[in-house]
């Protein structure tokens, strides 16, 4: 078991399922973008794990961005996204988003936002964990590590309260 400030977390996904996974939709966009140069851009904090372990097993040219946007106080979405880093120029690219994980869809509604702003030539969301019993969007998310329930969980990347995220595996709540 494992104790964040005032909540317990109990082992919900080790370690080597999550590089299988990672490994699963690198194969995939390995595939899709045998012609194109993916723009792979990081959305920060959460996704810094997973876009690492990700880029390194792509096996084309690629670039890597990161943005920064938060949205989450505890355990719950505020609805209120903050953008605290920028994208830089992206016109013409072909973007791949990255994200830890797509929860309510709120963080995801406010990128496709900036990508349809900045002129994107094509965009592509990857996320490493997605809860669809949340999910209340409707963007397709292309590639999809782990399907996982409607509990909020921690590590590789996902934090509590700033907590968790240097733990190699993932942990739900109790
Ligand atoms: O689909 P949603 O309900 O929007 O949830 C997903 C977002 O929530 C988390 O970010 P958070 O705002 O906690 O910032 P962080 O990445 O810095 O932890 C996570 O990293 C995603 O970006
Ligand atoms: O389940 C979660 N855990 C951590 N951060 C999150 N951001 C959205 N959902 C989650």
């Amino acid at each position: 078991m494992l104790q964040i400030h005032d909540l317990s977390f109990v082992p919900f996904i080790t370690s080597t399922e999550i590089e299988e996974a990672i490994a699963k939709v690198a194969q995939q966009i390995n595939k899709d973008y045998t012609h194109k140069t993916p723009l792979f851009l990081g959305v920060l904090n959460g996704a810094y794990a997973f876009t690492a372990a990700l880029t390194k097993k792509i096996t084309g040219n690629c670039e890597v961005e990161f943005t920064k946007l938060k949205s989450y106080a505890g355990t719950t979405s505020t609805g209120n996204i903050q953008n605290l880093i920028g994208v830089g120029n992206l016109k013409g690219k072909d973007v791949i988003v990255v994200e830890d994980i797509v929860d309510t869809g709120n963080t995801i509604s406010e990128i496709v936002k900036i990508l349809e702003a900045e002129e994107v030539a094509s965009y592509r969301i990857a996320t490493l964990c997605y809860k669809p019993e949340a999910y209340k969007k409707s963007y397709k998310i292309d590639y999809i590590g782990l399907e996982i329930p409607n509990k909020f969980i921690v590590g590789y990347g996902l934090d509590y309260d700033g907590l968790g995220r240097n733990l190699p595996e993932i942990y739900q709540l109790k």
